[in-house]
C-alpha cells in the first residue's frame, strides 16, 4: 500500500532523512517511534505527498506519489497532523467537513452526499453533541479528537496519524488508540501513526519502526522489536521491558536516561 524505497530527505541545510526504505501493506498498522526531531513527522509528510524525496521513490498503491495530484493524494490518504491552529469562529461541523476537500463537486461544493460522511466520522470520535461550538472553544484533547474526525471524514483507505493521543486524557487516549484499531479490523484501514507512548505502540500497532539518525533503525512487531537495546540506542533511555500478564505485548520501565554529553538545558 505504502512503499518508501530508499527516500532521503532534508531541509535547507539540514539533512533529515538518510536512505528510509519501508513497505506498509494493506490493513496494516504501523508505529513510527524514535527521540523528538528524528524526522517522523517529515516521513509522514513524505506519504501524503505533502513533501518531496530528494532521492528515492514514495509509492501509494504501486503510485508514485510526486505524479499525484494534491487533490488526486488527498482522495487516497489523510494525515492528521501533529498541531493546526483553529480558525477563528469555525464550528465543528464546519471543520470535519473541510476533510471533504478532496470531494468536493465542480463549482468546489461540498456533494449531497458528504453529510452522512461527516456524520460518522463525528459519530466514531465521538463528537457529534459539540457539532455547533466553534473549535477555539474547545480544550486541547477535544480539539484533537475534531481534528480526528476531519480526517476521518475525508474517507481514505490510508490515515497517517502524528501523535493522535496529544492533549487526550488516559481515558481518551485509549478510546482513540481503540477506534484506531477497530477502524483498522472493520474497515481495513492502512495506519502508519507516529507514537511517543511506546506502551500504546506495543499494544495497539502490529509492527514498530523506529528511526535514527536517518535511517530505520528497528523494523518488526512489538514483541520482537521492543528490547532494552531499542529503549537504550533509540530512545536514550535505560529500563527494563517486561510483558502484559494478560496481553502479551511488551511493557517498559524506563528507568532514566542513557548518560550523554548534551544536556537538553544548558
Ligand atoms: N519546515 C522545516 N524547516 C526546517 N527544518 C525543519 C522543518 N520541519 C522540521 N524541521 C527539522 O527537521 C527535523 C525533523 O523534524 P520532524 O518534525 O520530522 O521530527 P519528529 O521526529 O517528528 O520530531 P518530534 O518527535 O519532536 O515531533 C528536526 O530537526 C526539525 O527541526
Amino acid at each position: 500500500m505504502i512503499q518508501l524505497e530508499e527516500v532521503r530527505f532534508g531541509y535547507p541545510g539540514h539533512e533529515v532523512l538518510r536512505g528510509v526504505t519501508l513497505h506498509v501493506t494493506e490493513g496494516e498498522s504501523v508505529a513510527l517511534v524514535g527521540l523528538n526531531g528524528c524526522g517522523k513527522s517529515t516521513l509522514l509528510r513524505l506519504c501524503a505527498g505533502l513533501l518531496r524525496p530528494s532521492a528515492g521513490r514514495v509509492l501509494l498503491g504501486g503510485d508514485d506519489l510526486t505524479r499525484l495530484s494534491r487533490r488526486a493524494a488527498a482522495r487516497r490518504v489523510a494525515l492528521l497532523h501533529q498541531s493546526a491552529p483553529a480558525v477563528p469562529g469555525m464550528t465543528v461541523r464546519q471543520l470535519v467537513r473541510q476533510g471533504r476537500y478532496a470531494d468536493r463537486g465542480p463549482l468546489g461544493m461540498l456533494r449531497d452526499s458528504d453529510d452522512p460522511v461527516c456524520a460518522r466520522a463525528m459519530a466514531d470520535v465521538g463528537v457529534t453533541g459539540w457539532a455547533d461550538r466553534p473549535v477555539d472553544s474547545l480544550s486541547g484533547g477535544e480539539r484533537q479528537r475534531v481534528r480526528l474526525a476531519m480526517a476521518l471524514a475525508q474517507g481514505t483507505r490510508v490515515l497517517l496519524l502524528d501523535e493522535p493521543t496529544t492533549y487526550l486524557d488516559l481515558r481518551h487516549q485509549l478510546e482513540v488508540m481503540g477506534l484506531v484499531a477497530r477502524l483498522r479490523d472493520e474497515r481495513g484501514l492502512t495506519v502508519v501513526m507516529v507514537l511517543h507512548d511506546l506502551g500504546h505502540a506495543a499494544r495497539f500497532a502490529d509492527r514498530i519502526v523506529a528511526l535514527r539518525s536517518g535511517t530505520v533503525a528497528a523494523d518488526g512487531p512489538p514483541r520482537e522489536v521492543v528490547t532494552p537495546a531499542l529503549l537504550a540506542d533509540v530512545l536514550g533511555v535505560v529500563g527494563r521491558v517486561g510483558r502484559d500478564p494478560e496481553g502479551g505485548w511488551p511493557v517498559c520501565y524506563p528507568d532514566h536516561p542513557v548518560k550523554d554529553e548534551t544536556p537538553l538545558v544548558k
